[in-house]
């Protein structure tokens, strides 16, 4: 599969950030964005009509971070938080986090390794420097999660997250499919990991494909080995779709 010949002008273009745009990096602050890539996906977002957003477990504040001076219709925190092709904000209603939060502290306290993100809605336990403390994160959040109305417990890359039980990325990309310039669009999502699996089933129910990044178990129907393949084929397909 190659993304230039899957791209046509009438598709419409979702995009997973870590693990599928950028590579997975030590800790969240030490992405790279390879230098092409703002360009690339500026050049989408022009000749696909503007039907190009990011959808992310990060804030939309910190993908507007690394994509600067780009500002892409995008959904942050698995779809907690959303900004449509015209700019308007939405933001989901979440629950507390007070306990999730003193559940991580406690522990990252006793481990230094681990990293305790805290988002608008969500928070995150990493365990990449410590992953033989995968276990005790899961059970720790998990109780804590059990504690709380209206929180998921999200398994990700070396990371475990409390999240609003209704942020789902298969919602967001539903909501966006609502929206001009998405509507009436093929939607096509790229994405690495299990909150990515939300998306894939969206977009192949609405005739559309799942293009997973890396290895694993999934339900998209196509394969690409890595972001640096994703990244290479984006470029390929800036340079050929014509609006
Ligand atoms: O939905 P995504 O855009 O893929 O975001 C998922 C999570 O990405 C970040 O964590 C992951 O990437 C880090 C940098 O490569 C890595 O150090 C970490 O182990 C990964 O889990 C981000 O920090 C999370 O908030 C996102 O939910």
């Amino acid at each position: 599969m190659n993304l230039a010949d899957l791209l046509t002008p009438s598709c419409a273009l979702f995009l997973d950030f870590d693990g599928s745009l950028v590579d997975i990096a030590p800790a969240p602050e030490d992405v790279i964005v390879p230098s092409r890539l703002v360009a690339t996906l500026s050049s989408l977002h022009e000749r696909l009509g503007g039907a190009v957003a990011v959808i992310s477990g990060r804030p939309m504040s910190q993908i507007d971070e690394f994509l600067a001076p780009l500002k892409l219709p995008a959904a942050g925190v698995h779809g907690a938080e959303r900004r449509s092709a015209d700019g308007v904000v939405r933001l989901l209603m979440t629950s507390p986090l007070e306990d999730v939060e003193n559940a991580a502290l406690t522990l990252a306290a006793r481990h230094p390794a681990l990293r305790v993100e805290n988002k608008r809605g969500s928070l995150a336990l990493h365990f990449r420097q410590a992953p033989d403390l995968e276990a005790l994160c899961v059970q720790a959040m998990q109780a804590a999660v059990d504690r709380t109305p209206g929180l998921t417990l999200l398994r990700g890359k070396m990371v475990v997250e409390a999240k609003p039980s209704g942020a789902t990325k298969g919602h967001a990309i539903e909501a966006f499919m609502r929206e001009a310039p998405f509507a009436g669009r093929r939607p096509v999502f790229a994405g690495d990991d299990t909150t990515d699996e939300a998306g894939f089933a969206v977009v192949q129910q609405l005739g559309g494909v799942g293009v997973k990044v890396g290895s694993g178990e999934t339900l998209a129907r196509e394969r690409l080995a890595s972001p640096a393949v994703l990244r290479e084929q984006l470029e390929g397909a800036a340079a050929r779709v014509h609006a």
